[in-house]
Order: structure tokens, then sequence, then C-alpha cells
């Protein structure tokens, strides 16, 4: 088989909680990780007879050789078994700058998918490592399943968080992780909890204060969905979110979700789309593009 077709969906950060900063300017977390079913569609086609790496389309905004599927490519090449090249098209659905990890789900796809294709036979443990080089949250995506984090988001431990649908909401902006990491009113000193806590426990995002105070879109959107409950920010955000027991509830809200904001209606998975999607490829059953 020489091509593969696979989702690459959304993080959502339960919680986060930032409990101290490295010498490297990198934070130290503790976060619940939890994918949903909004997802990116990825196809990647081998070239048996080019060894380039084309990507279609390419991204108005990023240039190609900044962009984190065609860095994640690169960084697989010396490991594969021959010359072949790849064609790589993508849908692309997830906004950027939403603190729902979109680039470092395209680039863990994309080490997934090429370690096939490619038979470059490393373990997930090793593309991880690789991945974590290209952004904080690709081992997450690679690893592929619920899970509480710490570091600086890498040392993954799988738990089974609850699945509820949840209402995601974009606000109109784009929010850079760097800025939020850098400024100065941060709170960095969250006590940290013990990981028998995880799960337990509500949990905030140590990052909505500073964003709610220098995004008034986002301060705006939150406002507006902590109306209808307890509202989250996911990374940095922009994106918000609402959890709800019913599909019914979480469509009610939507439906008066104000027209310039982006909206979804989604489940939580405890495994990754992509992994589904890849083991069934493994398996032989149709997946390929
Ligand atoms: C906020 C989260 O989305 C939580 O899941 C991630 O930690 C961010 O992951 P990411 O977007 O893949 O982040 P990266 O591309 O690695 O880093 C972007 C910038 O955010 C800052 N950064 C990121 C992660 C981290 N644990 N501490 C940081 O201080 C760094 O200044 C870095 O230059
Ligand atoms: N394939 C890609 N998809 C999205 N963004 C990419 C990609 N490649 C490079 N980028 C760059 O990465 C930036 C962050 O994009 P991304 O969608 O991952 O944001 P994010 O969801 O806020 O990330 P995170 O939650 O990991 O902080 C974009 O603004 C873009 O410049």
């Amino acid at each position: 088989m020489n091509s593969i077709a696979l989702p690459s969906p959304a993080k959502l950060n339960l919680f986060l909680h930032i409990t101290g900063r490295r010498t490297d300017g990198y934070h130290e977390l503790q976060t619940l990780f939890q994918f949903i079913d909004v997802c990116d569609d990825m196809c990647f086609s081998i070239k048996e007879n080019d060894s380039s790496i084309s990507l279609e389309p390419e991204f108005a905004s990023v240039p190609f050789a900044d962009n984190l599927i065609v860095k994640a490519a690169n960084l697989l090449k010396p490991f594969r078994q021959n010359l072949a090249g790849v064609h790589i098209k993508i849908n692309k659905q997830l906004p950027m700058g939403g603190g729902i990890g979109g680039g470092s789900s395209n680039a863990a796809t994309t080490l997934l998918a090429l370690n096939q294709l490619w038979s470059c036979h490393l373990s997930l443990q090793e593309l991880a490592e690789l991945g974590k080089h290209l952004g904080a949250d690709v081992p997450i995506f690679v690893f592929g399943h619920s899970a509480y984090a710490e570091g600086i988001g890498e040392k993954l431990t799988k738990v089974e968080p609850e699945t509820p649908f949840y209402l995601l909401l974009k606000p109109n902006c784009e929010v850079p992780t760097g800025q939020i990491f850098t400024d100065k009113y941060l709170t960095r000193d969250t006590p940290a909890i013990r990981i028998s806590h995880a799960l337990k426990l509500e949990g905030h995002n140590d990052c909505l204060e500073v964003v709610r105070r220098l995004y008034s879109e986002v301060d705006e959107a939150f406002f507006w969905l902590q109306q209808f409950g307890d509202a989250k920010l996911t990374g940095t955000g922009a994106c918000l979110f609402l959890a709800f027991d019913s599909i019914d509830e979480a469509n009610r809200v939507r439906a008066a979700v104000p027209d310039k904001w982006q909206a979804w209606v989604c489940r939580g998975c405890n495994t990754s789309p992509t992994h589904n999607a890849l083991n069934q490829w493994i398996t032989h059953q149709h997946t390929e593009c």
C-alpha cells in the first residue's frame, strides 16, 4: 500500500497549571490532554521515482520550509529505507493560533504516516522524541491517548477522563503561544499536584487571565460562554470550551453563538482518531487515499 489517509485531530487542555520556568525559558506544566473529533484531513502518497516532499495546498501564511508538516517529513527522511518521496494533501479545518494544537497534530500525523509508508520502524517513543523538537505539543499527538502531562508537556501518563460533548468556540483572533509565555503577569508558581489528583481536580488554566487581558475578543467570548457553565481556555487560547452531558444541550448553546465566532459541537476522545485510522490501515482496512 503506498498511500494513507489520516485525520489529524485537535486537543484540549482540560486544565493547564504552570508550576515553574526552566533556564531555557520553557515552562514546567501540569496539564490534562484530551483529543476531540474536530480534525484536519491528511493524505500521504508515496512518490516512487521522486525523492521530494510536496504539500497541497501550500499555506498562504506559512512558508513551505516552516510548515510543521514539511519539517516533520524532513526529520524522518534519514530513517527511510529507500529514496521515495511523498505528496501530502491537507484539508485544513483547525484554526491556527487556537490553542488546539493544529500544527503539532499535523506534524505528529506526518511522523506516524511516514513511519509506515517509508518503513522507518521507529517506536512511538522515538517518534515523540523526534517530534518534541518541533513543538511541545507534538508528543501527545504521537502518544495518541488522553494523558496527564508534566515537564514541558512531554512526560505523559495515560488517563481515561470522561468523554463529554464540548462546545468549542473560536474568538475572532489568533494568540501566539510565545507571547503568553513571556508575559510578565503570567502565573508561574501554581503548586504542583500529585498525579493521583489529576482526574479528581476541577483544575484551571493559568494562561486565562493574561489572554483575557491582552485579547478583548477572548474576554468577550469567555464572558458570553460562562453564562452557560464552567467555560475554559485551551492551551494559550484563543479557543474556549464548555463540556455538556448531552449533544442536544451542546447544540442548543451552539445555536445561540454570535455569528462572529466559529463554533463546533464535538466529542472528547481518549484515543486519537489518527491512531484509530492508522490501526485500521495496518490491518488492511480501507484508509488508502
Ligand atoms: C500551551 C500548550 O499548547 C499546552 O498544551 C503547549 O505547551 C504549547 O505547545 P506548542 O505550541 O507546541 O509550543 P512550542 O511551539 O514548543 O513553543 C512555542 C513557545 O511557547 C513557549 N513555551 C511552550 C511550551 C512550554 N511548556 N513552555 C513555553 O514557555 C516557548 O516560549 C516557545 O518558544
Ligand atoms: N501545519 C501547520 N498547521 C498550523 N500551523 C502551522 C503549521 N505549520 C506551521 N504552523 C505555524 O504554527 C503556528 C501555531 O499554529 P497551531 O495551529 O499549532 O496553533 P495553536 O493551536 O495555538 O498551537 P498550540 O496549542 O500547540 O500552541 C501557526 O500560526 C503557524 O504559523
